[in-house]
């Protein structure tokens, strides 16, 4: 199971062990149990015209690159910048630093372990990739169970992503109303992923958030705790999933 551990295995790995660690699959790439994972066709490669230049350590595909501008990685073996390419940031889990602590109100949360700059890529949002419909089923099973976290995001039109039982660190991380993070979607190998990435400078120990109310399914009406000034009252109160 190398990419694949509980979360009181990681935290365990912690130095102040929190107790009663939530339970659930820590996994690293989104799991396609319910589709097929599609197989990105040649003639789909989006192949940018980067090339590395020794001398010029930028010239790596950076923010100049055509994929970048686009949010589509580049694909390994169709860039010229091979090994200097700088833009398969998902494919190489290439996260920023990141640690779970208790919060007081808001259950588990994610702080930022390191310094973190405006428009780094923080983590990926991963989890089960499942259809608009199952997303629906699965949020009224999560609430007829009495679950009051609810942890599926909108991933396009017609599917989400559930990190209720298998999921990324980023699972973790709370809503505010004035958050330090957004999330991002790029194109990887010709799937849709999810990244948070910073909106501003964070400082190491900040705790990390993005907004809600633009990818949240959403599922009991929780209060928001956030404590920003304009506060929207209650989690994703906008969001797509209060609207159906
Ligand atoms: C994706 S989870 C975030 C991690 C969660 N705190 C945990 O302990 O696993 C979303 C849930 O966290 C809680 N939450 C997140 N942000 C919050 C906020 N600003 N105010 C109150 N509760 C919040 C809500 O219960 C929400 O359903």
């Amino acid at each position: 199971r190398s990419c694949c551990s509980t979360v009181q295995e990681l935290v365990s790995q912690m130095e102040e062990e929190p107790t009663e660690a939530p339970l659930y699959i820590h996994i690293e790439t989104n799991d396609f149990s319910y589709r097929r994972h599609k197989r990105q066709k040649e003639e789909d490669i989006a192949v940018c015209e980067c090339q590395y230049d020794l001398m010029d350590p930028d010239s790596a595909c950076g923010e100049r690159c055509w994929n970048v501008s686009t949010n589509t990685e580049c694909t390994p073996g169709y860039c010229r910048c091979g090994v200097y390419c700088k833009n398969q940031r998902f494919q190489k889990s290439q996260y920023a630093r990141t640690r779970l602590v208790k919060t007081e109100r808001r259950g588990w949360g994610l702080l930022a372990d390191e310094n973190i700059t405006a428009g780094q890529f923080v983590i990926e949002y991963c989890g089960e990739v499942i259809s608009w419909k199952e997303a629906k089923r699965r949020s009224q099973t999560y609430e007829d169970q009495g679950l009051t976290e609810s942890y599926i995001i909108y991933l396009n039109a017609d599917e989400s992503i559930d990190a209720t039982k298998k999921g990324s660190l980023a699972r973790f991380i709370n809503h505010s109303c004035q958050p330090n993070c957004e999330t991002r979607k790029w194109t990887v190998l010709g799937e849709v992923r999810v990244g948070i990435f910073a909106k501003q400078d964070i400082p190491i120990g900040t705790e990390l958030s993005y907004d809600y109310n633009f990818e949240w399914f959403g599922g009991v009406m929780v209060r928001c705790l956030c404590g920003a000034t304009g506060c929207s009252g209650f989690l994703g109160a906008k969001s797509r999933g209060f609207q159906v």
